[in-house]
């Protein structure tokens, strides 16, 4: 049984690779290395280079292979580039999920695990935000994500195929072995700009609103650490195999921490002060998302092992410690 790994050269998508190699289980990745890197992945999985949109590529990679499952990663990530390139958002989330939907179809994979985001749910009403609050993505990004589940929600009513869509919501962290992490450069997410701050990647980083209702006046996320994330994946397969009907579920730990809170967690843990310059709200921020999370828990039987925001500052920082050795060897070499 081979698992089709999308994106699996990326951040998550590494993680996952190395979570299924590690439980014994064959592993297929097929990846652009646009913003993925070959290196990240264990030794024992495959990689194609590749584009998830090339549908001749992907039926002749699903037969040769007899892909069982496919996990799908691939896909463009950042939200203000989303606002400015709406159609890239389309084109690479929404369009190349079509093609590689089709092609599950054609070839008559029936299971499939689809990264979806919080994002999908915009400034939500209140929380912790359960997955029938409202659908209201503020950004072509969320808009492109949410196009893709409801094509799968109508390809899973019409044919024999399941899928189970997980909406992220902070990912962060990285694998606790060390093996891989967040490598993507100029990368926006807060505890990584803040890693990259305490080692002096960055001057300085800035600390958008402060002026929000919530406990200290700064924004509020739940931040979930990557390996629970793709364990909660691993689960996910189970599910389907186990002949589990299609579904929607959110992944995260249901607790919220303010920017500041975070700020200052990556402060101890570095043992570096930093400078923090206070910045107007960025534009499209909520002030405050959490999960209601007791979907996974109860469906997939996951139990989070890692839920400790410290122990997540830490894992991104070591991770963030190794890249710069890494860079440093890179330069002195060459
Ligand atoms: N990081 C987060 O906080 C977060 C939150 C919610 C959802 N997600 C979703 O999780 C998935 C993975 O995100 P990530 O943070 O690991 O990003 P990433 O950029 O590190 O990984 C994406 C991977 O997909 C590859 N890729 C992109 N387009 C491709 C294509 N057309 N064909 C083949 N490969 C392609 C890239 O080279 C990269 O390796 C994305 O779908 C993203 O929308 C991420
Ligand atoms: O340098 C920075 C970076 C971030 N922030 C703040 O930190 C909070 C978290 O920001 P991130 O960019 O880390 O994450 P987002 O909540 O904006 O978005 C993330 O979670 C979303 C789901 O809620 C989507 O999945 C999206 O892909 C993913 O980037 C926000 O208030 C942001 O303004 C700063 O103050 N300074």
């Amino acid at each position: 049984m081979t698992t089709l790994i999308t994106g699996g050269a990326g951040y998550i998508g590494s993680h996952m690779a190395h979570c299924l190699v590690r439980a014994g289980e064959k592993v297929v990745v097929l990846d652009n290395l646009t913003t993925g890197f070959g290196w990240a992945l264990p030794a024992e999985a495959q990689l194609v280079v590749g584009d998830v949109a090339d549908a001749g590529l992907v039926g002749r990679l699903l037969a040769d292979q007899a892909i069982e499952a496919v996990i799908h990663f691939a896909g463009s990530v950042i939200v203000p580039e989303s606002v400015s390139d709406p159609l890239k958002y389309y084109r690479n989330n929404t369009s190349a999920s079509r093609s590689l939907i089709e092609a599950c179809v054609t070839a008559g994979v029936d299971k499939f695990i689809f990264s979806s985001t919080a994002a999908v749910y915009g400034d939500p009403l209140s929380v912790p935000v359960p997955e029938d609050a409202p659908l209201v993505p503020l950004s072509p990004y969320g808009m492109s994500k949410l196009m893709t589940e409801l094509m799968l929600k109508d390809v899973s009513a019409a044919h024999d195929f399941r899928y189970t869509a997980l909406r992220y919501f902070n990912v962060a962290g990285a694998d606790p072995q060390g093996a891989t992490g967040q490598s993507t450069p100029q990368a926006t997410h807060l505890i990584k700009v803040a890693c990259e701050t305490a080692l002096g990647q960055r001057p300085q980083m800035s600390l958008f609103g402060s002026d929000y209702d919530t406990v200290d006046g700064t924004a509020v996320r739940d931040y979930i650490h990557v390996s629970d994330l793709v364990e909660a994946h691993r689960l996910a397969l189970l599910r389907l195999r186990d002949g589990g009907a299609s579904a929607v579920m959110n992944c995260g730990y249901g607790e919220g921490y303010s920017v500041r809170q975070v700020i200052e967690t990556v402060k101890a843990v570095s043992g570096i002060d930093f400078k923090v310059e206070e910045a107007p709200r960025r534009a499209g921020d909520s002030p405050k998302v959490v999960a209601d999370s007791a979907r996974a828990r109860q469906e997939l039987g996951w139990q989070p092992k890692y839920n400790d925001l410290e122990l997540i500052v830490r894992h991104a920082f070591a991770w963030e410690e190794k890249l710069k050795a890494r860079r440093v060897n890179s330069l002195q070499e060459g």
